[in-house]
């Protein structure tokens, strides 16, 4: 379990759609928070010594058998707890209080009423006003609070909103503070963290730095380590960073797979070879990666041949560039926390992300993930305050098996050649539109589809290609972008007259969910 010197708050996981919000607004208040399962025990969060605890909503209802509980001892640490939603309702059925299931559910906006009782103030609700906006997303409600709590919000549908019991330092909220309809949900977490459990605020990416480098440092020692480098913004970050702590130790691969946007490679080869001053070894593997996606057209199949293939092409590699104890990865914290169900149960495999390879069982190194507490704002702050270039540092993502899952069907050559040409009038025509930065990823598809059209008097029976741009803060949920009509106009008419072999443009307008980002 992560210790760290920085003043913390843990969020215990009930298996809310929000959990990772509430850590994120909690950093955002310069104080460190991190996610861990419900399950964890008294004792182990008393070792952690966390200035506060917050337990997160959750789908399940307390007055199911099997219902999630957290361990009892956690009320009698001393340490501040805010229940939400789901931890209001457990908090106050597991100290004497009764939830119910009333006729009029609350979902969506509500308007909060203080109740305001003799000879106290509410420390959770301190400057915030009468009619406040809420957001809310319930079935259950409290009726009864335990003894030795007050009421302090209240909303039409819901007596308990607020719930406080200063002297045992147990603090609930039906609403979602964390979530950005909650008008003041920020300041409620912020009475909470900095004033109830008065935190100090000593989170930063500056702070971040020296305690990582120092740990990078310590756990890597005199041995080496190999950074697959994909020139896109987490793997540059991780790299710069460890490059920082461990200098020469420190071996970049970049693979060009053949799937790489236009002038891709020769850029993270100029940028990385000239500026970083980092050991970059590039090695050309086109050939064999789309050798080995011959014929394969099903996406989670092409999936796995990438993600082999990365591997395969690390190993080798590592071959010439002496004993390799470690592989860096970007994994970013929203990778970790996806990756583990707060029940521990499987969740549905949508697609597989390669991050290096869907890596083997028996990977022969050590895995360094510098950044695998952090998101990717963060991520990007840190970029910049290691001397990044602001360009690199806000990039759009993009997979590691990059084109080869937007050349959809069989992956070749040819088709490659043709939606990087795609590719690029897309992103030269969003960049000079000015929308780069207002877009969170945008992409073109080659659709195995032909259409016909009719260009210089002539039929033509050529390719159709989609194009997807979408506005997103983590990519679990995407919108797509609303452009003006003349952008994706003139991207049209460049795309048609200027790639040969595609004659028809569409432009995706799915939502995620239920569409996913790529399409494979
Ligand atoms: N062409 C490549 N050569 C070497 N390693 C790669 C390549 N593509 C991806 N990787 C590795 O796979 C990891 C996952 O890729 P992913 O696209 O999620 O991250 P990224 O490229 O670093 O950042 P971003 O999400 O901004 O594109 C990278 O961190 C990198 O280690
Ligand atoms: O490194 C990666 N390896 C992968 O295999 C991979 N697949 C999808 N993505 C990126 O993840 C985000 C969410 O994508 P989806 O909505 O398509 O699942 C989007 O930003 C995708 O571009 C990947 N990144
Ligand atoms: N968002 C939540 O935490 C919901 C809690 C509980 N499942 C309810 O419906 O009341
Ligand atoms: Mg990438």
């Amino acid at each position: 379990m992560h210790t760290t010197q920085h003043d913390t708050v843990v969020v215990l996981d009930f298996g809310a759609q929000y959990s990772q919000l509430i850590a994120r607004r909690v950093r955002e208040q310069g104080v460190y928070s991190l996610i861990v399962p419900y399950t964890i025990s008294a004792q182990e969060l008393r070792k952690m010594a966390p200035v506060g605890i917050i337990f997160s909503g959750g789908p399940a209802s307390v007055s199911t058998e099997d219902s999630p509980r957290p361990d009892a001892g956690i009320y009698g640490l001393g340490i501040p707890v805010l229940g939400i939603c789901y931890g209001l309702q457990v908090m106050s059925v597991m100290n004497g209080g009764t939830v119910r299931r009333p006729d009029a559910r609350e979902y969506g906006f509500a308007h909060l009423h203080l109740n305001h009782f003799t000879g106290k103030t509410s420390r959770l609700l301190a400057g915030i006003p009468e009619g406040s906006q809420l957001w809310m997303s319930h079935g259950d409600s409290v009726v009864d609070l335990p003894t030795g709590f007050v009421t302090t919000g209240s909303t039409p549908n819901c007596p308990v909103t607020v719930a406080e019991n200063e002297a045992r330092r147990l603090y609930g909220v039906q609403f979602h503070p964390e979530v950005v309809h909650s008008t003041d949900g920020t300041a409620v977490l912020r009475n909470f963290v900095m004033d109830i459990c008065g935190a100090k605020a000593d989170w930063s990416m500056e702070s971040f730095i020296a305690t990582e480098v120092e740990r990078i440092r310590s756990v890597v020692g005199d041995r080496k380590v190999l950074c697959g480098l994909s020139g896109g913004v987490d793997s540059s970050v991780a790299a710069v960073l460890i490059h920082k702590a461990i200098g020469d130790q420190l071996v970049c691969v970049f693979v060009n797979n053949g799937m790489l946007r236009k002038n891709e490679a020769q850029n993270v080869v100029d940028l990385f070879g000239k500026h970083f001053n980092m050991r970059l070894e590039y090695v050309d593997a086109e050939t064999a990666f789309l050798d080995a996606l011959k014929g394969i057209a099903e996406p989670e199949a092409k999936r796995k041949i990438i993600g082999k293939m990365f591997v395969d092409v690390f190993y080798d590699a590592a071959r010439s560039l002496g004993d390799i104890s470690f592989l860096a990865q970007g994994t970013l914290y929203p990778d970790v926390i996806e990756s583990r169900s707060p029940s521990g149960g499987p969740s549905a495999t949508i697609k597989s992300h390669h991050n290096v390879g869907g890596l083997p069982d028996d990977l022969k190194w050590e895995l360094l993930e510098p950044l695998k507490e952090l998101f990717k704002d963060e991520v990007r702050q840190l970029g910049m305050e290691l001397g990044l270039a602001e360009e690199l540092v806000n990039r759009h993502p993009f997979p590691g098996p990059g084109l080869g899952v937007r050349c959809i069907g069989e992956v070749t050559k040819e088709r490659l050649d043709t939606l990087r040409e795609v590719d690029a009038i897309f992103v030269e025509e969003i960049r000079r539109a000015g929308l780069y930065g207002d877009i969170w990823q945008a992409l073109a598809c080659l659709l195995p589809v032909k259409s016909v059209g009719v260009q210089g008097d002539e039929r033509t029976y050529r390719e159709v290609c989609s194009l997807r741009a979408v506005t997103s803060q983590d990519a679990m949920t995407a919108d797509w972008y609303r452009f003006p009509p003349e952008v994706l106009q003139t991207t049209a008419s460049r795309i048609c007259n200027e790639v040969a072999g595609v004659n028809r443009v569409l432009y995706d307008i799915t939502s995620k969910p239920p569409g996913t980002i790529e399409w494979e």
